[in-house]
């Protein structure tokens, strides 16, 4: 398998090592043994019922009160009610898996990197986190992220590329989760504006109609050494909000707090925490989401300013 470990630039996807069946991650996934804190598997389950907030009650004292524990303790929970269809999640899912069976071939042809060696990383598109230094570690997992909002910016060039039904899906239903999330988004910020006993649109207001939203999907092969490597690095998301959908029911997703790592579904509303993903020898895992900002796409417009 040497030659996956050539350049860090031109490296196939972790789908095609796990595809391959390399026995041993390749050295550039492998965390430093002091980033492992012993036994990275060995996350604690939750230690107290996940918090679940019913977003149809969000007007009620009670419940607003929920959503105040639960941001102030953990920085996520699970919504009920959240005015987003099974059916629809289901076929986000079903697509995004569409999407990840095909041919490397056809995946390349939305490459994060437009050309081809990594220099010009592109928030849209099919790939990896943007590669910025030798050392770095990657991540055991493969993305594919579009940009949803605002409308009129939606880059259908990209999107003609993928499979009919994976296209026909974003064309049909991508106006219908951004308006929906928009919506969850917009009446979290209300709570929390009444929480904070301010003006309830203290902080809608504050978004700029060019906000952007993102969905992601990420997808997780299996890993021979979920020992030895991350799905995705600690990080906290940035932006105002993600919206985290099902994924088959494959944990791996895992908070912090006070410098313990908890397992957590994978449903849920995200506003601050730290979190990251482990592996499966197993099992791969699909997992979708949508990133809520509140200003634009920060690589649109600083390649606006420069051209
Ligand atoms: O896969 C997951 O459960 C979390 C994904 C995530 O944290 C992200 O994409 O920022
Ligand atoms: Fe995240």
């Amino acid at each position: 398998m040497a030659a996956f470990d050539e350049s860090p630039m031109v490296r196939p996807t972790v789908q095609e090592l796990a595809a391959a069946g390399v026995e041993e991650p390749p050295r550039q996934y492998v965390l430093p043994e002091q980033d492992r804190h012993g036994d990275l598997l060995a996350a604690d389950e939750f230690p107290e019922p996940i918090p679940l907030v019913d977003l149809s009650r969000l007007t009620d004292a009670d419940e607003a009160e929920r959503l105040r524990a639960a941001l102030q303790t953990w920085g996520f929970f699970l919504a009920t009610n959240h005015g987003i269809e099974e059916s629809l999640m289901d076929a986000m899912m079903s697509v995004s898996r569409e999407f990840f069976r095909q041919p490397a071939e056809e995946k390349q042809k939305c490459s994060n990197l437009a050309d081809g060696n990594g220099k010009d990383y592109q928030v849209e598109g099919y790939g990896s986190d943007k590669v910025v230094s030798e050392d770095q570690v990657l991540n055991w997992s493969d993305r594919l992220q579009l940009e949803v909002d605002p409308e009129d910016e939606r880059n259908l060039a990209k999107w003609r590329r993928h499979p009919e039904s994976f296209r026909v899906f974003l064309q049909g239903c991508a106006q219908e989760y951004a308006s929906r999330t928009k919506k969850i988004r917009d009446l979290v910020l209300r709570s929390i504006a009444k929480l904070l006993e301010i003006e309830e649109d203290y902080f809608v207001n504050q978004i700029s109609n060019k906000a952007s939203g993102f969905a992601r999907f990420n997808y997780y092969p299996p890993c021979p050494r979920p020992d030895l490597v991350l799905g995705l690095m600690p990080h906290s998301d940035s932006g105002l909000l993600t919206i985290l959908f099902n994924n088959d029911n494959v944990g791996g997703l895992q908070v912090q707090r006070d410098g313990r790592w908890y397992n957590i579904m994978n449903i849920g509303i995200f506003t601050s925490p730290v979190h990251r993903v482990v592996t499966n020898i197993e099992k791969d895992r699909l997992l979708g989401c949508v990133l809520r900002r509140g200003c634009g796409n920060y690589a649109r417009a600083s390649a606006r300013f420069a051209g």
